[in-house]
């Protein structure tokens, strides 16, 4: 069932870059900007809100207690204390919603909660800046206090940027943030050294930028909407003898499926010191 815009008020704590790409999809869709209310200490990030239509604050005050859902799309070095700050203002009713990297669900239970009676009322979840135009990933895990109409909501407003997967449990959201959550970035490094590669065998920097984008967006097009497997879609385009041959042996010759295997366990073990750091 869509959510109505009056039913849903929502706390953005932390407004910068992800908190923003939320509320492009959310904001006229969703929910009114006069019911997001952003709490951020910076001045200019808070008059750039102020001037959408949302409230602001810069530190976390009784407001919070109207908002249905917060979402905390701070760093994971503050969580701690920002979620300590937020907890006075805490409804039974409160869905809260986390994108910190590395910060699992049982330590803002914890946080919100007491030693004896954690608050369980958390998704945690982890989404990716092609949110921006609402064609973010995000894959999202719940705590036992998370019933079924949380649930559909968490996912319908993550739902409102991009698409939503769930998986089993907190922990595999470290997976999620070294695929999905960082995997922009791995895609752009390979675009821009396409790129320059192009450049380098004659083309114009456009043209080289036009040609790798026009490259990406056709093949990622064909690959999800194909029955086929990537692998199978790679051989296609692979005749025997010829270039996509020449190129595929120089990636395998120096081990590209080796280095992404290397790069995603580098992810996700830096989500799981993040949790070491910044968890107690
Ligand atoms: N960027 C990405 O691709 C993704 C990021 N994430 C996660 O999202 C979270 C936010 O990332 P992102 O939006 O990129 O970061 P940003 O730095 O853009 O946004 C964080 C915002 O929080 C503000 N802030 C700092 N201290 C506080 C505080 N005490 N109370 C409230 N707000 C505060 C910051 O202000 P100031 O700038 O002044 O410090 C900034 O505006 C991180 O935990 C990250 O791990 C998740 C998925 C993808
Ligand atoms: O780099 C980071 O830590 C965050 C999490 C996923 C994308 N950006």
């Amino acid at each position: 069932m869509p959510i109505m815009k009056q039913e849903l008020s929502l706390a953005l704590i932390g407004g910068g870059n992800m908190a923003t790409a939320l509320a492009s999809g959310l904001i006229g869709r969703r929910c009114a900007a006069a019911d997001v209310h952003v709490i951020d200490p910076n001045v200019a990030t808070r008059e750039r809100w102020n001037a959408l239509g949302t409230t602001t604050a810069a530190a976390p005050d009784a407001r919070l207690s109207g908002c249905r859902v917060w979402f905390f799309a701070v760093k994971p070095q503050v969580m701690a204390e920002v979620v300590r700050q937020c907890r006075p203002w805490l409804r039974p009713d409160t869905l809260v919603i986390s994108i910190a990297a590395g910060i699992p669900g049982e330590a803002i239970s914890r946080w919100l909660g007491t030693a004896e009676q954690p608050y369980e009322r958390i998704v945690r979840c982890m989404p990716n800046t092609p949110a921006l135009i609402a064609s973010g990933m995000t894959g999202m895990a719940s705590l036992g206090g998370v019933d079924e109409t949380d649930r559909a909501l968490a996912e319908e407003l993550l739902g409102a940027v991009g698409q939503v997967i769930w998986v089993r449990d907190d922990a595999a959201i470290d997976a999620v943030t070294a695929v999905s959550g960082s995997g922009p970035a791995y895609v752009f490094l390979f675009l821009e050294a396409l790129i320059e590669a192009g450049v380098e065998q004659g083309l114009t920097p456009e043209q080289a930028r036009q040609l790798a984008l026009g490259t990406f967006h056709g093949a990622t097009q064909l690959a999800s909407l194909s029955p086929d497997s990537p692998a199978v879609l790679r051989e296609r385009v692979t005749s025997k003898g010829g270039t996509t041959a020449a190129a595929l042996a120089v990636f395998q010759e120096r081990g590209l499926p080796d280095i992404m295997r290397q790069a995603v366990a580098a992810a996700a073990r830096r989500a799981g010191e993040l949790a070491r750091e910044f968890s107690n």
